[in-house]
């Protein structure tokens, strides 16, 4: 293939609700999205980097700004162009693995069309079908809290995560588990709230059963997990601090996990993601797909990244109405707790024309 242009086009995307996490709140997504032309097909890619750099050092206007003028023209270089090749030709930048990833997938969706190809069987999938958690945010109360888990349990969510931080974390657990049973899937995601110093507060969480306790310290304290993972019986699961097959192996090999949520976009791409998840099989730790509050396009391949042998664990692919009103594809719709795996090709879904005049916000077409 060759690359003949690229369209960086930005949509905002209100959320259904507040959904506050222990760094901050999002009240509306301001979404990347990337439109690949080449001589044979077009291709869509979505960056999942959020507005400001709160859950890692990318932010949207930098991601649109390091593709515009370094990541795009890189690629026009190619001759060749096909999504292995999208990596090597970017590696000469360091950093930005967001934006690389939107990139890659943009060009991995374009060659996937043009051959007819699902993502989900280039990856590797084995499943038709995938069961479904839910993310729940920092609530004011815990009224609150249980009304909206009782919410996603009747609408057949198989299991609950639920955001914590210091001065909420024990006490949500308790009332769900005392509330909802003990047989409910439950974890909880710090985003890097704690230090190794709390290791005897988190430690109160044990009794609970938790499947996990997400990132509970900084995204570079590898040893500080380890020691916390010694400390604690909930299995320590990482998400800011894997961001290659690399650290994935490191963090495992120091001991830092028990557990990796793969996130395609923390990580460069969907071809990393599979390496990732391949170190981890490797390794006989169970991983499980990450979110980050992506439209139809970027679950679209989430949800087909999520059927591979080694993602036991249900992942954070809830349905579009999770997040959005109305999505800028047609919508997951969770059926008996589970999502279908896209079988179109490529990414397997295209944006509504007139959903994505809607939303959009700006167009900027990069001639090549
Ligand atoms: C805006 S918070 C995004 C990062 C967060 N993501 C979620 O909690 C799941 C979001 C989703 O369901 O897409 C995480 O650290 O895992
Ligand atoms: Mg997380």
């Amino acid at each position: 293939m060759k690359l003949q242009g690229a369209e960086l086009r930005r949509i905002r995307m209100p959320l259904v609700a507040p959904f506050r996490t222990s760094f901050g709140v999002e009240h509306e997504r301001d979404v990347l999205l990337l439109r690949v032309v080449t001589d044979d097909a077009e291709g869509w890619g979505e960056c999942v980097a959020l507005s400001d750099p709160r859950y890692s050092s990318e932010y949207v206007d930098g991601a649109a700004d390091v593709l515009r003028r370094y990541l795009i023209p890189a690629l026009a270089a190619v001759p060749h162009l096909d999504a292995p090749a999208v990596a090597p030709a970017l590696a000469q930048f360091r950093g930005h693995r967001m934006a690389k990833a939107a990139l890659e997938t943009a060009v991995l969706d374009a060659e996937l069309r043009a051959q007819g190809r699902p993502l989900a069987r280039e990856l590797g999938a084995v499943r038709d079908r995938v069961p479904c958690g839910v993310s729940v945010g920092i609530m004011t109360d815990l009224g609150r809290l249980l009304d909206e888990v009782g919410r996603y349990l009747d609408a057949g969510y198989v299991r609950i995560k639920l955001k914590i931080q210091p001065g909420w974390d024990v006490e949500p657990v308790r009332a769900v588990r005392e509330r909802f049973g003990d047989d409910v899937l439950l974890q909880v995601d710090a985003n890097t709230a704690y230090t190794v110093a709390d290791a005897r507060h988190l430690a109160r969480l044990d009794p609970f059963g938790l499947l996990l306790i997400e990132q509970p310290l900084d995204e570079e304290d590898l040893l500080g997990h380890a020691a916390l993972a010694r400390l604690l019986t909930t299995p320590v699961c990482l998400d800011e601090s894997i961001t290659s097959a690399k650290s994935a192996a490191d963090a495992l090999t120091l001991g830092a996990c028990a557990v990796v949520n793969i996130k395609p976009g923390r990580v460069g791409g969907y071809l990393e993601a599979r390496r990732v998840h391949d170190v981890c099989v490797a390794h006989g730790v169970p991983v499980w797909c990450g979110g980050m509050l992506e439209t139809g396009l970027g679950r679209a391949a989430n949800v087909a990244l999520a059927a591979l042998p080694g993602f036991t664990l249900p992942g954070d692919t809830s349905a579009s109405e999770r997040y959005y009103r109305t999505d800028v594809t047609e919508p997951f719709v969770l059926d008996d707790g589970h999502l279908p795996v896209p079988t179109g090709p490529g990414i397997g879904v295209t944006p509504l024309p007139d959903r994505l005049a809607e939303v959009t916000a700006s167009t900027e077409w990069l001639p090549l």
